[in-house]
């Protein structure tokens, strides 16, 4: 009969089981990536709240990718002048760097950044683009098999009423129409997840929470087995 003696232990984001029999000890070993869970969509979609709240519930580091916007793309979004291409591509560089950093740290990480477009997704996760080459970062690695876009999704008429009370942030409500429109939502082959945010936050959150733990199960996590004759 088999008979469990290392029940498990448990190292960054492996876990090992042996099983111990007479004449063989099976080894197994499950490793979970680390995972990036980047909270996507427009401007008072909710990221920064959800976002921050999510990582506060699961022990997560969160980051806002606000923080990381050069001052003359905050003066140009203060201004009512809508970002292009070029105005993101540096940003979205120091966000690679960033998760690209986090990934060693042992840690699963929550993104709260816009990623309107797919092709700012593929920099965020590759530090690639079809837009304007590649970041000049020392080394890039691919993070797609490890990140899952959370897309904020909701209606203008109700993203604008909640920006219409929000005080205090620079990005204008004038603004909001040209975040819908460069919106590209997440699709196949990106690992994704849509959530509704018209509805009560705590309820959000809930949801989320098993959404990611289903999405993780079924994409990072690797489970190899070996046997060792005694
Ligand atoms: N589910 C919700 N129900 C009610 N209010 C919400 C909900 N989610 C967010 N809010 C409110 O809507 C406003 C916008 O949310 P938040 O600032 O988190 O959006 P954001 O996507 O981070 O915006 P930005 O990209 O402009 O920084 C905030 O005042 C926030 O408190
Ligand atoms: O890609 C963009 O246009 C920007 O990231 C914006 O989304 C703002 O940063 C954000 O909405 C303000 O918080």
């Amino acid at each position: 009969m088999r008979k469990d003696i290392s029940t498990h232990y448990k190292e960054g984001s492996t876990l090992c089981f042996l099983f111990v029999s007479r004449e063989l000890v099976t080894v197994y070993i499950i490793t979970c990536a680390i995972m990036i869970v980047v909270i996507m969509g427009v401007s008072g979609s909710g990221k920064t709240e959800v976002g921050s709240l999510l990582a506060k519930k699961m022990g997560w580091k969160f980051y806002d990718a606000d923080d990381y916007h050069p001052l003359e793309n905050k003066t140009k979004m203060s201004q009512g002048i809508p970002l292009n291409d070029q105005d993101r591509h540096p940003w979205l560089c120091v966000l690679h760097e960033l998760i690209m950093r986090e990934r060693t740290s042992g840690l699963h990480v929550v993104l709260a950044c816009s990623a309107l477009k797919r092709a700012y997704r593929i920099t965020l996760t590759t530090g690639k683009t079809p837009l304007n080459g590649e970041c000049p970062c020392e080394e890039n690695e691919d993070l797609s098999s490890y990140t899952i876009f959370v897309h904020l999704h909701g209606s203008m008429e109700i993203i604008s009423k909640r920006l219409e009370i929000r005080t205090g942030h620079f990005m204008p409500l004038t603004l909001l129409q040209s975040q819908f429109d460069t919106l590209e939502p997440p699709a196949e082959p990106e690992i994704y997840i849509t959530v509704n945010v018209e509805r009560d936050i705590s309820e959000i959150i809930i949801e989320l929470q098993e959404m990611i733990k289903h999405k993780t199960n079924q994409t990072v996590c690797s489970i190899s087995k070996s046997n060792v004759l005694l």
